[in-house]
């Protein structure tokens, strides 16, 4: 036998081990599931049958509660050996994908370390068969080629030599190949993986993570972790197998799936990303959009616009003058200038606008309106205002309580000597003087009680008081004054109607937390920002509010900004609103998902410097096409979409500009293709053909991409050539994209990419 058959046979032998091992752990656990099944059901039964369902008996109720806590554990119990049984059967089959031979450095013998999902140990020698990637040591396997390597272990830094790193392909448990790679994880498979159909939900990437992401997913001393990667770098990945990363570490820095959130544009991306953390073996962790937060806050008081609204409205404008006129108004109330505008507010409102009263009471002035003022404007405690005056009025309130005796008895001689109440001057005078109590009650709550939303429709009814809050402050988009008067106008006509705009949400929103306080989400201690670019630096300072204990990971691409010209300053910015202890800033340059061919093809309709590059993979060129009117376009949509999906490609997305034209375009083609329309709340990729909307379709993928009418009328501004790019940067594998009439000043020129006309 030579070396080669030598090797071949012992991993072969490896492989037999490991999957008896696992099959022997999974056996294990399936008698475990059924005994422990029984178990929960008897303890169910037990509580069941030997307590009453709904008692006033305290006694009773102390009992009940002792068959729950044995009716919990053993569901704890159950659910933790599904997950067990989970894992292994997750496992079987293709229990690892690397190995290297790691000698410490004052050891003599190499530990051949073998990376998989999770780790399998033998139970009774506790003999490691495979580590879990997420464990000190699988880092060496992203991290270092053969050479000097260490990585961080508890204890401190491990030193040693790297002497082997190895890939293998198993596929239900057969050793397809496997190769020993010098360079980092080296390429073969990450090609093969590449290459293959994109799914309609995303897919870990364990096997392939590269040095520079490794490096994001196991960051564990930064407060503030922001990572600008190009599109396609893996950002979304890299921050879910980083969560699932952290809750493995979780017993170390006390991280539970409950204490993270995970802020996504919108429900769709939401959809597409949920079963990654499953897939992982770890628990869904709890998603939001601002969205939602927005109109759960604001419920009952605002009607609040969505954000696809708001961008549908940029996109419907009249003229590009109207755009560009919303597009400053975005930016100038999500600006921190903004910010520092409202603080100013709330300060004026505190110093100026709350209208204290002395209060007096039975003839004796209880607070006069200088004590009350003084005492609200040097409270230490740094309360939110609103709840602040709540405290001054029950001090108020409790200071009166021992008056109100005396004022009973000064009743009573007044109501005896009224006619017709001989029977009842104790209940009479009584009333009375609950009536006064109450109108007190109702007068204090004239300057004790604070309406965000008052707060920000005066800012809008004064534009003097407007004027004088903004002195000295410098507003992004050089606004005319003549310009901010009309918004200043506009925001109050719309206010007044119970409206607001998706840029007034986060205003109101900030209003009400720091009038209020927010205490939405006290358990949070990790927050992951996706699409980080699509937040202005007021939504971060709602942020810093919302969750003010918590470490971010902030990860975004400026060039996928949409209403506004992305640029590195919101990093600063960012950095300066948040203020957290450890900052640390990445860059990802070298984007996974296009074919190189697409990749440079989106590089030149965004046209701009970037330091982005795409991972060597080769594919058909992406096709500019003209077609005649909408109406050939739409055949040829239709023609080509069915053309992909017949050439086997599982996700083909034919991307138009806006919502309304998706939606028209889904009922043209609807009846003759079998299609769907993926909509801003409750749509989701499925595989097969799907109609979405440029801005929608941020963040997601699919394998074959068409851009529908990307006219020189539909894509001229800066706007448009943003979505343009969002749109092109979907594709994996194929693009084609149709125009009527001239094209696109943004798509690149004949012989840069295939044309043709239909
Ligand atoms: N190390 C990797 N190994 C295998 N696939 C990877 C790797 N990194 C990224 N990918 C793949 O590249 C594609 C893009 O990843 P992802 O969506 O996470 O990137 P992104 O930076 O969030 O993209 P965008 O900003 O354009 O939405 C996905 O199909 C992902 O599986």
């Amino acid at each position: 036998m030579d070396k080669e058959q030598q090797r071949h046979q012992e991993e072969l032998q490896y492989l037999a081990q490991t999957e008896q091992l696992l099959q022997t752990l999974l056996n294990r656990e399936l008698d475990q599931l059924e005994s422990r099944k029984e178990a929960l059901i008897e303890a169910r039964r037990d509580m069941w049958e030997n307590t009453v369902h709904s008692s006033r008996d305290f006694t009773r109720l102390t009992e009940m509660n002792q068959y729950l806590v044995g009716v919990n554990q053993q569901t704890a119990g159950y659910v933790n050996t599904l997950k067990q049984v989970a894992k292994y059967k997750h496992m079987i089959g293709s229990p690892y994908f690397g190995r290297v031979d790691f000698i410490e450095d004052g050891y003599e013998e190499a530990e051949k370390i073998y990376v998989g999902l999770h780790t399998v140990m033998e139970p009774e020698n506790h003999q490691v068969f495979v580590y879990d990637w997420r464990a000190p040591v699988s880092s060496i396997f992203y991290r270092h080629e053969p050479g000097r390597a260490a990585y961080e272990a508890p204890g401190g830094i491990i030193e040693g030599e790297v002497l082997r790193k190895r890939q293998y392909k198993i596929k239900d448990g057969q050793l397809v190949y496997f190769f020993d790679c010098n360079v980092v994880i080296t390429d073969q498979i990450l090609q093969e993986i590449l290459s293959h159909n994109a799914s309609p939900k995303m897919r870990t990437i364990v096997e392939t993570i590269q040095k520079e992401q490794d490096r994001i997913i196991r960051d564990r001393e930064t407060d503030l972790l922001i990572v600008q990667g190009v599109a396609g770098s893996g950002k979304t990945s890299i921050a879910l197998h980083r969560i699932a990363y952290l809750l493995y570490e979780g017993h170390r820095s006390r991280l539970t799936s409950n204490n993270v959130l995970i802020l996504s544009p919108n429900a769709v991306f939401s959809q597409y990303i949920s079963h990654v953390l499953p897939e992982l073996g770890e628990e869904n962790v709890a998603q939001t959009t601002f969205d939602d937060i927005a109109a759960s806050a604001l419920a009952g008081r605002f009607a609040v616009e969505s954000r696809a609204e708001q961008l549908e409205g940029l996109l419907q404008a009249e003229d590009s003058r109207t755009a560009f006129r919303r597009q400053r108004a975005i930016a100038f109330k999500g600006s921190r200038a903004f910010v520092t505008l409202l603080d100013r507010l709330l300060r004026h409102w505190a110093h100026r606008v709350i209208p204290f009263e002395d209060v007096f009471y039975d003839g004796v002035t209880v607070e006069t309106r200088q004590q009350l003022k003084n005492r609200f404007l040097h409270n230490k405690i740094g309360l939110p205002m609103a709840v602040q005056l709540r405290r001054l009025e029950e001090t108020v309130l409790k200071k009166i309580a021992p008056l109100q005796k005396r004022r009973l008895k000064r009743i009573e001689p007044i109501v005896t000597k009224s006619e017709g109440r001989d029977f009842e001057i104790k209940s009479f005078s009584r009333l009375l003087s609950m009536k006064e109590t109450k109108a007190l009650r109702r007068r204090l709550r004239r300057f004790t009680r604070v309406d965000y939303g008052r707060v920000y429709e005066t800012l809008f009814a004064q534009p003097k008081l407007f004027a004088r809050l903004a002195r000295g402050l410098s507003f992004p988009g050089d606004m005319t004054e003549k310009e901010i008067e009309a918004l200043i106008a506009e925001t109050r006509d719309r206010l007044r109607r119970g409206q607001a705009r998706y840029e007034d949400a986060a205003p109101l929103l900030y209003l009400k937390f720091r009038l209020e306080g927010a205490s939405l989400y006290p358990e949070i201690k990790q927050v992951v920002v996706d699409e980080a670019q699509d937040y202005t630096p007021l939504q971060y300072a709602i942020f810093a509010t919302l969750f003010k204990e918590a470490r971010f990971t902030v990860l975004g691409d400026i060039h996928q900004s949409v209403e506004k010209e992305g640029d590195l300053g919101l990093y600063d910015e960012v950095v300066e609103i948040l203020r957290k202890p450890q900052t640390l800033r990445l860059y990802l340059e070298k984007g996974y998902r296009s074919s190189q061919e697409i990749s440079a093809f989106a590089r030149q309709v965004l046209g701009k410097d970037q330091n982005g590059m795409s991972f060597e993979r080769h594919d058909e060129a992406p096709r500019i096409v003209h077609a005649e009117d909408s109406a050939a376009m739409d055949d040829a949509a239709a023609h080509d979409a069915a053309a992909f999906v017949d050439a086997g490609f599982g996700t083909v997305a034919i991307i138009c500009k806006s919502q309304r034209e998706a939606a028209g375009l889904y009922d043209r083609l609807k009846d003759r293709l079998d299609v769907k329309l993926i909509q801003p709340r409750e749509g989701w990729v499925e595989t097969g053909i799907s109609i979405v909307s440029a801005y929608l379709a941020k963040g997601l993928e699919f394998d074959a991409v068409i851009v529908y009418g990307a006219d020189e009328g539909r894509y001229r501004s800066d706007l448009d050539r943003r979505l343009l790019y969002i749109a092109c940067t979907r594709a994996l594998h194929r693009l084609i994209v149709y125009h009527t009439g001239d094209s696109s000043p943004f798509l690149p020129g004949p012989g840069k990419a295939a044309t043709g006309f239909i």
